[in-house]
């Protein structure tokens, strides 16, 4: 099987990240949440009525999520950048889904491919064919679905969906990613007994992101206990069709708060809604340890910095995603930093964990790699150029430093359309005034 879609060859981007002179000021208006937009897509597909995604995020991994529901049969239509509307329509194969680079494609597609009458296959970029897939392969065969796989339990994929998924009970270690459990949970209504699925092994990860899984669940009408840890039990039901309401992308936010706490500046996001599918609180306790002051208006959320970032010892288990620019703001900081509890992250766009190590290091940071972390020592770091690896947040990583150490250019800043198209044009107007 060809490699689906050969981004890694597309023209790369290079990019000098802007130095900031004075303390920026921002208010923000930002695309919507990746993680909401994919989830909504996917209940929008399988439920028994029409939907509207209010405010999705257009990125390219949206657009990869919306295509592989589309060529499955969905009626997705993305052309009003406000209002995605999807009709849901009898899943048939055959049909080619492309994950590009994206974990959610690659993870919540599958078992609704299992729901599709035919063949489904997968593929993606390079790197999407070592991303974490296994777990989700073996327990989607125990629940019923045929699938061809490589033996090194990844991509390519070829699902042979007979329309039905028999469901049941379901044993899978998901230490690798939280996506391999969401993606069971999503599709799990629809399967013939629904799902039970029940982690053994290392510790999930990333526990805001299935809490969001089970509360839009539960939006779309399912019956889900998440009330024992481990174990999430999605009752057999019809999903309905519902309006969206898709709330701003707080990690996408986060490289812009942290430019107000490197420059000593202000950032407001706008339209942040009081009660968020998102770790919020995590972020703030972060941000604030860190030396900002964060606080919710009804201008939206604001951080503010004195210019001086505080060194953190911190498990980002719960916002590993944020891992790249807390590392940035790290090595400015007054004193040294440790984090923990993201080995996983190692199976990310990149191998993020080496990557930051490895790049950071090129630009005469101290920082060392552990097995589940980093430990990062401030020092005077200077210019260089910095290898994104196609990876969105090492993009953001890199123009958080580029504030405040001239010099640091970017090999290719296009990767950032993972989930921000427009992250180079609106961090330009931040420093510049212009936001
Ligand atoms: O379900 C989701 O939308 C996500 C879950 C997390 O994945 P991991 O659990 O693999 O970290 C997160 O890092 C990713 O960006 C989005
Ligand atoms: C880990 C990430 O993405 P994905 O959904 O592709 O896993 C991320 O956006 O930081």
């Amino acid at each position: 099987m060809t490699v689906g879609n050969l981004t890694a060859t597309r023209p790369q981007q290079p990019w000098a990240a802007p130095t900031a002179s004075d303390p920026v000021t921002a208010t923000l208006r930002l695309p919507g949440s990746k993680s909401m937009t994919a989830r909504a897509l996917v209940l929008s597909a399988l439920a028994g009525g029409p939907s509207t995604l209010h405010g999705p995020l257009r990125a390219r991994d949206t657009e990869l999520m919306a295509g592989g529901l589309r060529a499955m049969g969905a009626h997705v239509s993305v052309s009003d950048d406000e209002r995605w509307l999807v009709r849901p329509h009898p899943l048939v194969g055959p049909a080619h889904v492309d994950v590009g680079l994206a974990g959610t494609v690659m993870r919540f597609v599958p078992p609704v491919a299992g729901l599709t009458d035919g063949r489904v296959t997968f593929d993606g970029d390079p790197h999407a064919r070592v991303r974490p897939l296994g777990p989700l392969i073996g327990a989607l065969r125990s629940l019923g679905v045929r699938i061809d796989a490589p033996e090194t339990g990844s991509l390519p994929l070829v699902v042979q969906g007979t329309g039905a998924v028999a469901g049941g009970e379901v044993v899978i270690d998901a230490s690798a990613s939280s996506q391999l459990v969401s993606g069971l949970l999503l599709a799990g209504a629809r399967f013939d007994r629904g799902v039970v699925v029940r982690h053994e092994g290392p510790p999930v990860p990333s526990a805001p992101h299935l809490r969001m899984t089970v509360q839009m669940l539960r939006a779309a009408g399912a019956a889900v206990d998440d009330s024992v840890p481990d174990i999430w039990v999605v009752e057999p039901g019809p999903l309905a069709g519902r309006s969206w309401e898709i709330e701003p992308d707080l990690s996408g936010a986060v490289p812009f708060f942290a430019a107000a706490l490197v420059t000593g500046g202000e950032v407001t996001l706008q339209g942040w809604p009081h009660n968020s599918l998102q770790p919020v609180e995590q972020l703030r306790s972060l941000l604030q340890r860190m030396g900002a002051a964060v606080t919710l208006t009804t201008a939206g959320l604001t951080v503010r910095g004195t210019g001086t970032v505080r060194g953190l010892s911190a498990d980002l288990s719960d916002v590993s995603e944020l891992t790249p620019a807390l590392t940035a703001l790290a090595m400015l900081a007054d004193s040294p930093s440790t984090f923990t509890g993201v080995g996983h992250i190692r199976g990310h766009e990149t191998d993020r964990i080496a990557a930051l190590a490895r790049e950071f290091t090129g630009l005469g940071a101290d920082l060392t790699e552990t097995a589940d972390g980093l430990e990062i020592r401030p020092r005077p770091l200077h210019g260089g150029t910095f290898r994104t690896y196609a990876d969105h947040r090492m993009a953001h990583a890199a123009a958080v430093v580029g504030l405040a150490v001239p010099g640091i250019e970017l090999d290719d800043v296009a990767c950032t359309s993972k989930t921000m198209p427009e992250f180079p044009a609106l961090w330009s107007a931040m420093v510049t005034g212009k936001s």
